[in-house]
């Protein structure tokens, strides 16, 4: 391992500490410090393995599975948590629901719990029942454990209609990170088109989330997976609407050495940037 990877790995363990010693400490289940350090480190590198070995992400070699990319966003703490935990103003008041598409571990939904939302307000869905399963592992919240993780957790895949087909119209924040870059132009419009019905037809309703792009945005050759820049994210949108979404995107540069990846992230002399978007339909 280079000196690098070796800075690379101790952030995302320092990174993840937070995360996981906050979670722990809800749930009373270590409070011993130095114990806690020595079982996360081994904890997390065993997941790593695990979670690798389902499907090789170049994210997951990256240890961004520790990761709660959505506290990055500027309306994370702004709106994002006060929307999820404002107090019904009526008995009649259902919680908003939030949604977290391509959760893979669930750090995300983690995170929100340790800021104080509701977990029966949280859904994450993956296509790999498999890192669900390791998720729960990850944060010793599994079914059978002592402190069960309340929120809903599901395999399946967000292209098949029927699927969590009874939150449809009723999510109020759906989160999706790094998962429209996965896919062809056609294959993201479908992704769109999927998060539309599910989102509430209310004012309140957003779509946030991060993804990589190229400065100019286009297609990878061979893939045909397709990387946007804020211009061509805001035209996807279009195309699920015409007129119908509000599209916010920031773009900031990733300095980021391709040769190191061991997949293509971008094509040769692309300047790789990451695109931190809210989308709101105009109601
Ligand atoms: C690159 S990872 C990003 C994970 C996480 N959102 C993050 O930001 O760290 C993409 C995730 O999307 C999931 N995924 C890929 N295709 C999917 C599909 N068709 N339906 C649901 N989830 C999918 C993958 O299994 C994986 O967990």
């Amino acid at each position: 391992m280079s000196d690098e990877d070796v800075i690379s790995q101790t952030r995302a363990v320092e990174q993840a500490h937070a995360l996981f010693s906050q979670y722990l400490a809800t749930k009373a289940l270590c409070s011993d410090e130095a114990a806690k350090d020595r079982l996360l480190l081994n904890h997390i590198l065993a997941i790593q393995s695990a979670i690798y070995a389902v499907h090789p992400y170049p994210c997951i070699a990256m240890f961004r599975f520790l990761y709660p990319t959505i506290t990055q966003h500027p309306i994370y703490k702004t709106t994002i948590l006060p929307l999820l935990t404002a107090k019904p103003s009526s008995a009649a008041q259902t919680p908003p629901l939030f949604l977290d598409v391509g959760c893979c571990v669930g750090q995300v939904l983690r995170q929100l719990i340790v800021d104080g939302v509701d977990p029966t307000q949280l859904t994450g869905v993956d296509l790999y029942q498999d890192y669900l399963t390791h998720g729960y592992d990850l944060f010793m919240d599994g079914p059978d454990s002592e402190h069960p993780l309340k929120s809903r957790l599901e395999a399946g895949d967000i292209f098949d209609p029927i699927f969590i087909a009874d939150l449809n119209g009723r999510v109020t924040v759906i989160h999706i990170s790094s998962v429209f870059h996965l896919f062809s132009w056609d294959r993201q419009l479908a992704v769109a088109k999927r998060l539309d019905e599910l989102l509430v037809n209310t004012d309140e309703g957003l779509i946030v989330g991060s993804q990589l792009g190229v400065q100019g945005g286009g297609e990878l050759a061979e893939s045909h997976v397709f990387r946007h820049d804020s211009k061509t994210f805001k035209h996807l949108w279009e195309s699920v609407g015409d007129g119908k979404w509000d599209v916010e995107v920031a773009e900031h540069v990733w300095d980021v050495d391709l040769k190191k990846h061991p997949m293509k992230l971008a094509r040769e002399g692309d300047v790789v940037i990451v695109l931190r978007f809210v989308v709101k339909r105009r109601v």
